[in-house]
């Protein structure tokens, strides 16, 4: 059963609700605790120009700041392992401010609103009497929730890729684009490596430390920029933009918005890392669309940012 909470009082239950099931690290991110942040450049292929005004995506090449990110709260987990990863980029925009895309690797999230999300990180707390979590009851929310299904059952497979560099990370969540002539498209980005997609076999990475995936970066970053595409589906009349977990067919038309290149990590670590990376945090030509976790995030991840900011 969801309850109707306001906004602001919803994003503090889902952070409290967080840190009881998982722990609180103080000084870290609620969620993708552990991370490194790295300098980027954005170079626009052109593509976008008629259907988005963003700087950006038609203009001359950006600087971007870009954060990758293992899921769990605990910031001291091994890298070999099930976990999605992130992709937070922040794009230095040309007239000042930026913009962010926020990525992970995967295609689907596992809730469609913030109350079934705070629903299921309840059914998914440990049964008192035995301190184990109790399958029957992440089981029952499905059921009842069934589009939760796949996005968890994806995560729950998902293979350790070898590199950060060698994952695709999708932005999820639709967002419409405004072009010069005032016209609307509903969007949805993916960033694919350059490298290809290469994971570990199973049962390998046993021996991976908690900095494994950061050193092996340093190590390619030293052989030249680790680059990614931007690829930007695009809607067609019908296609859902308010529920993260749907895609929409893989036959949508697609373009390539740009390149990333990533060079090297930041000088400053400790204030990139402590930034916050929001996908609420748009451009003109550039819009929100109807989904509700998009909308809830913001909020979420200001909880978050002043609790680490104050450790607690
Ligand atoms: C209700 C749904 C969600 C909740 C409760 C949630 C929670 C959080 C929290 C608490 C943080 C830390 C924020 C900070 O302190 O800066 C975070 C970061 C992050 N989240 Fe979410 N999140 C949600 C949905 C999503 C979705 C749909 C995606 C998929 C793109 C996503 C990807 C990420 C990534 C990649 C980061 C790390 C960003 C960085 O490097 O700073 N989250 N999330």
């Amino acid at each position: 059963m969801t309850t109707e909470l306001p906004a602001s009082q919803l994003s503090v239950s889902i952070v409290d609700e967080i840190e009881q099931l998982k722990g609180t690290y103080p000084g870290y991110r609620r969620a993708h605790a552990r991370g490194v942040c790295y300098d980027a450049t954005f170079v626009p292929s052109g593509a976008a120009a008629d259907l988005t005004t963003a700087a950006h995506l038609s203009g001359e090449p950006v600087r971007a700041t870009v954060r990758f990110s293992h899921t769990d709260t605990n910031p001291h987990l091994a890298d070999a392992g099930t976990a999605v990863r992130g992709l937070a980029v922040k794009f230095h925009l040309p007239g000042g401010g930026n913009t962010d895309v926020v990525g992970v690797n995967i295609d689907r999230f596992i809730a469609a609103t913030p109350e079934d999300f705070l629903a299921l990180l309840k059914a998914a707390e440990p049964d008192p009497a035995t301190g184990a979590p109790d399958l029957g009851k992440v089981q029952a929310h499905v059921g009842a929730h069934p589009s939760a299904g796949p996005g968890l059952f994806t995560a729950s497979q998902l293979p350790t890729p070898i590199s950060y560099g060698t994952t695709t990370y999708w932005a999820i969540h639709a967002f419409f684009w405004r072009a010069a002539d005032g016209s609307r498209r509903a969007v949805r980005y993916r960033w694919v490596p350059e490298a290809g997609d290469h994971v570990l076999a199973t049962g390998e990475g046993g021996d991976w430390s908690a900095e494994h995936l950061t050193g092996e970066l340093g190590e390619r970053l030293a052989r030249g920029p680790v680059e990614f595409t931007l690829k930007v589906q695009l809607g067609e009349p019908g296609d859902p933009t308010n529920d993260a977990t749907l895609v929409w067919p893989e036959e949508r038309t697609e373009i390539t918005a740009g390149r990333l290149a990533i060079t090297a990590e930041v000088t400053d670590q400790k204030h990139w890392n402590a930034q916050v990376f929001d996908p609420t945090l748009l451009t003109e030509g550039i819009e929100l669309s109807d989904d509700p976790i998009l909308a809830a995030r913001s909020a979420i991840y200001a909880v978050s940012y002043d609790r680490r900011s104050h450790d607690r």
